[in-house]
């Protein structure tokens, strides 16, 4: 049976009916986005308009099953598209190939034709501005994401409900430098030493011009007081300037065994004599290059050299590895002048790995293999299909309650529930309800609105003059660009006479406040057009101090109530599992319903650094 009667079967034809005159926005066509449009096709969306920056890559076969071995280095959206165009003769399907973020291919008006925003995205930067974007616009986003095992789906509801910003996001971890440079004790130690350190410094951006020059100390050029990290800096400026000499002629390949024996035998003896940092410590171990050396040369069909990603090698075999990585890059920086870390990138993801486990090796920390490396140093974790599949299923299936009533933001906020996995074993995943903004929200406590502007001809004054009248404000305004630049404000007149078409252009945003400070500051976002129209906007009194006394109170809340609500009923975690937070903003105060306990997306706790997929 198509689905379509299905579709039929569950909803009566006026609901029907607002599925097939919606128009939604689905962005990033990866392993969530996938999913998701597959579902939104089988709801019958009138319109679905699928946007990606990027190209297939061989590793995106595994999971995003839209796309073939004979796809890779096609357009992702395109490609989506075109494998899903006969699952349906209803929705209309749009390709967009693109970076969201590009405000000249993806106007606000582009924003504005949909119904419905869908994120399926990978990073934090385009998660927030699509956030961003809904907020002007007032337009409902379902916002997922997925790690691993782990996954969420948020509905969001502008001004209703929390946005994307509303609650803060873990960062990935970072390190003491002293721990990466000196005392490692873990494998991602040695790999962020290897990947931030040792890399750049032999192949990254430092021209020839940029190093002193043969003979002269570093320390005259700088002001730097640690004699000994000048007397480092100055000794692998050496070490670069050797692969930058073989380079140019690579008259023989020694400058790798220099490489080798400075970085993990000599200053790993110069380390030794700290002898504080090895106190409590236990000590390294200089490497004996010259024994390996002489196993390597024992080693039968060295030149073929072919080791598995999933095995660790021994040192002989990271050292003949680091070797051979450190001559193809050199050779490629003849050509390069310079070269990134990309973990896509064999020769640099195996210098990585070599790099990281002879270090390893030096500090007495596990070995890893060369696939495991490529998880640290990529920051990832690995995507798991089945996740994904569940969380678009979850991001589809929420955004029917808008849909079903009649596209009334508030009743379908409250009908609407935030989904995440569970970390208790009896579930797969958790519910709760959807909670006010934080007013504490650098995104949702800014009063927005769109202003129609003829930005050619309009003189900054005329424009004061207009907001003025708008906002009725009887004391004067300050205005601004959103990178802080002051375009006026009441001893700030030298603008007044200019078009504002000097200081902005189309889709910029420009930041109001009242001198006195009393009231919200605003943020209008400017669009272009034929006269000038200033929206109404409701703009509540100033509320810094509210927000101090509301964020405190919630700190000592939450550490309080390590509670989670699981469906309705209330389990107690112990304290790591979940990091959880209470609030009082749920949308059930207002009919004095109960307080709403709400749980967040565990916050990863693993030592490595990680990224959302
Ligand atoms: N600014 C952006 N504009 C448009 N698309 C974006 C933007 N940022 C990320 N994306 C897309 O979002 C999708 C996210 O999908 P997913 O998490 O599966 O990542 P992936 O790149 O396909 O896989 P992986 O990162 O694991 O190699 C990607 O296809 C990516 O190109
Ligand atoms: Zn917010």
């Amino acid at each position: 049976m198509p689905f379509d009667s299905h579709i039929r079967k569950i909803f009566d034809k006026e609901t029907v009916d607002v599925f097939h005159d919606s128009k939604v926005l689905l962005v990033g066509a990866g392993g969530i986005g996938c999913e998701l449009l597959k579902d939104l096709i089988t709801m019958n969306y009138g319109e679905i308009h699928i946007l990606d920056l990027d190209t297939i890559d061989l590793s995106n076969l595994n999971r995003q099953f839209l796309f073939r071995q004979k796809d890779i280095k096609a357009s992702k959206s395109l490609t989506a598209v075109m494998a899903v165009q006969h699952f349906s003769h209803i929705s209309k399907l749009v390709a967009h190939h693109g970076n969201i973020m590009d405000a000249v291919q993806f106007p606000l008006s582009f924003f504005q034709q949909f119904d419905m925003i869908f994120n399926a995205l990978d990073n934090l930067e385009a998660r927030m501005y699509v956030n961003k974007v809904c907020l002007f616009i007032k337009t409902p986003l379902m916002e997922s994401g997925t790690t691993g095992l782990k996954g969420q789906v948020q509905p969001i509801y502008p001004y209703s409900t929390e946005c994307f910003a509303c609650v803060p996001k873990s960062t990935p971890k970072t390190f003491p430098l002293c721990t990466i440079r000196s005392t490692p004790s873990k494998p991602v130690h040695c790999v962020t030493w290897s990947k931030n350190f040792l890399f750049p410094q032999l192949f990254g951006p430092d021209t020839v011009e940029n190093l002193p020059q043969k003979g002269q100390d570093a320390e005259q050029d700088g002001e730097a007081a640690d004699k000994d990290l000048m007397q480092e800096a100055n000794e692998l400026f050496e070490l670069k300037r050797k692969v930058l000499d073989a380079s140019d002629g690579f008259k023989d390949a020694s400058f790798v065994d220099d490489i080798i024996f400075k970085v993990f035998a000599e200053d790993i003896s110069k380390l030794l004599r700290i002898e504080d940092l090895w106190k409590s410590r236990a000590k390294p171990t200089p490497l004996d290059y010259g024994k390996y050396r002489a196993d390597i040369g024992k080693m039968t069909d060295i030149e073929n050299l072919k080791l598995s990603d999933q095995n660790i090698w021994t040192v002989q075999e990271n050292l003949e590895i680091f070797t051979k990585a450190t001559l193809r890059l050199t050779m490629r920086l003849s050509k390069e002048r310079e070269i990134e870390f990309d973990k896509d990138d064999d020769d640099t993801l195996e210098f990585v790995v070599s790099a990281s486990n002879i270090r390893s090796f030096v500090f007495g920390i596990p070995l890893k293999t060369k696939f495991a490396v490529k998880q640290i140093a990529g920051n990832i974790i690995p995507a798991v299909a089945t996740t994904n599949a569940i969380m678009a299923g979850f991001s589809a299936l929420s955004s029917i309650h808008y849909f079903i009533n009649g596209k009334n933001a508030e009743v379908a906020a409250r009908a609407s529930k935030m989904i995440f996995d569970s970390s208790v074993p009896e579930r797969f995943v958790n519910s709760s309800k959807l909670v006010r903004s934080n007013f504490n929200c650098k995104q949702c406590s800014i009063t927005r609105g769109i202003a129609c502007v003829d930005i050619d001809h309009m003189a900054l004054g005329a424009f004061r003059d207009a907001l003025l009248k708008e906002y009725h404000n009887e004391d004067d305004v300050s205005i601004a660009t959103s990178d802080s630049r002051l375009l006026y404000d009441f001893d700030f007149d030298d603008n007044l006479q200019r078009p504002l078409k000097d200081f902005i252009g189309d889709g910029d945003v420009l930041l109001i406040s009242d001198s006195e400070e009393t009231l919200d500051h605003i943020e209008l976002l400017i669009k272009k057009g034929m006269h000038c129209v200033i929206p109404p906007l409701d703009i509540p009194p100033f509320r810094e101090q509210a927000f101090e006394e509301d964020g405190e109170k919630e700190d000592a809340e939450t550490e309080d109530n390590m509670k989670s609500v699981v469906g309705d009923e209330v389990v107690v975690l112990d304290g790591d599992d979940d990091k959880i937070s209470n609030t009082k903003r749920s949308l059930e105060d207002d009919d004095n319903g109960p307080m709403v306990k709400k749980v967040r997306m565990s916050v990863n706790d693993e030592e490595d650094p990680i990224i959302l997929d």
